[in-house]
């Protein structure tokens, strides 16, 4: 049998001599090293093509760079050689090299009270881009957390006094009475809504750490009410009395996240997202706040 030369259309010249921005391939499955666990991760890879002339990339290459993702735990570094072995395998081909990793970093939760843990989902999607020669990572990460409005705390607490006011009416004050009615149902004749919030984190990355758990823990202790994972009523209660410690309007939660990520050495520049999915409204509210690192 004759050896037949397999047709390579890549190689051959593009009949509109055309560069283009990126070109590579989404939604590849791969595992990936992150916080001592192996993650199943989405990648997109890509790079651009200069060469016009070019007909197209070789998507192989790209795909067999990734494989170097799989023995090794994700850093910046490993990242940018990702991208270097893109353009090395591209050359005369393409000047830039992106790759964006998809996944969702699990991480195990203490209750807040009792001595049980559960785990937490967190979706984290890293990009990296090699860029005329200029490193750069981002990541997102999505932090869910518990708000109470207080606007409507204030006016359920009006309420709760209206209630008193006119339960004490004509009975003189005995500490007995007044403690039974602040445990009844009268005692909290109103309460205010609460919602479950996210906050989307966008984050510049400096140094050779991504920093993730970090930045998720510093995220959930300015918010004070990080969903929970195992919760038992000690742990609601407890969970209760931060939510009433920690009354949050959007532009709260913004504020809180901006000072926490700012004080992160990891931290270049981000642009944060906080979503508050009203139980008011049938609408969210939401709030964003940018920043970027004074490097002077
Ligand atoms: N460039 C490009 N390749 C595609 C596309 N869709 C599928 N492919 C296939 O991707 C496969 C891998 O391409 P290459 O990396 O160039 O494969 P190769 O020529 O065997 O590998 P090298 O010898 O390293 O160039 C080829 O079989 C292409 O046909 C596309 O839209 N663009």
């Amino acid at each position: 049998m004759n050896a037949l030369t397999l047709p390579d259309i890549a190689a051959q010249a593009s009949r509109q001599a055309l560069p283009l921005d990126w070109v590579g391939m989404c939604g590849i499955a791969l595992p990936v090293l992150l916080d001592g666990q192996r993650l199943a991760a989405i990648a997109d890879a890509g790079v651009s093509l200069d060469d016009g002339t070019a007909r197209g990339i070789h998507m192989s290459r790209l795909y067999l760079a990734l494989e170097m993702l799989e023995q090794q735990p994700l850093t910046p570094a490993l990242l940018r050689n990702v991208l270097q072995r893109f353009l090395d395998t591209h050359e005369d081909l393409s000047k830039d090299a992106y790759l964006r990793i998809h996944t969702n970093l699990l991480l195990k939760r203490p209750a807040l009270v009792s001595p049980l843990e559960g785990w937490k989902s967190y979706p984290v999607s890293i990009e990296a881009r090699l860029e005329n020669q200029m490193f750069h990572v981002e990541l997102k990460i999505d932090v869910t957390y518990s708000s109470t409005c207080p606007c409507s705390a204030a006016l359920a607490r009006q309420l709760i006094q209206q209630q008193f006011l006119q339960d004490f009416a004509h009975t003189p004050l005995q500490h007995e009475a007044v403690l039974t009615w602040l445990g009844s149902a009268n005692g909290i004749v109103a309460t205010p809504h609460s919602q479950r919030s996210s906050a989307q984190l966008n984050v510049q990355l400096q140094g050779d750490d991504l920093a993730i758990v970090d930045l998720i823990n510093a995220a959930e202790a300015a918010l004070g009410t990080a969903v929970q994972t195992a919760v038992k009523r000690a742990d609601e209660q407890a969970f209760a009395l931060a939510n009433g410690q920690n009354l949050m309007f959007c532009e709260d939660a913004a504020r809180r996240l901006n000072l926490a990520l700012k004080r992160s050495d990891a931290v270049k520049a981000f642009h944060l997202k906080v979503i508050h999915a009203e139980s008011l409204h049938a609408h969210d509210a939401v709030a964003e706040s940018r920043w970027t690192r004074d490097c002077a």
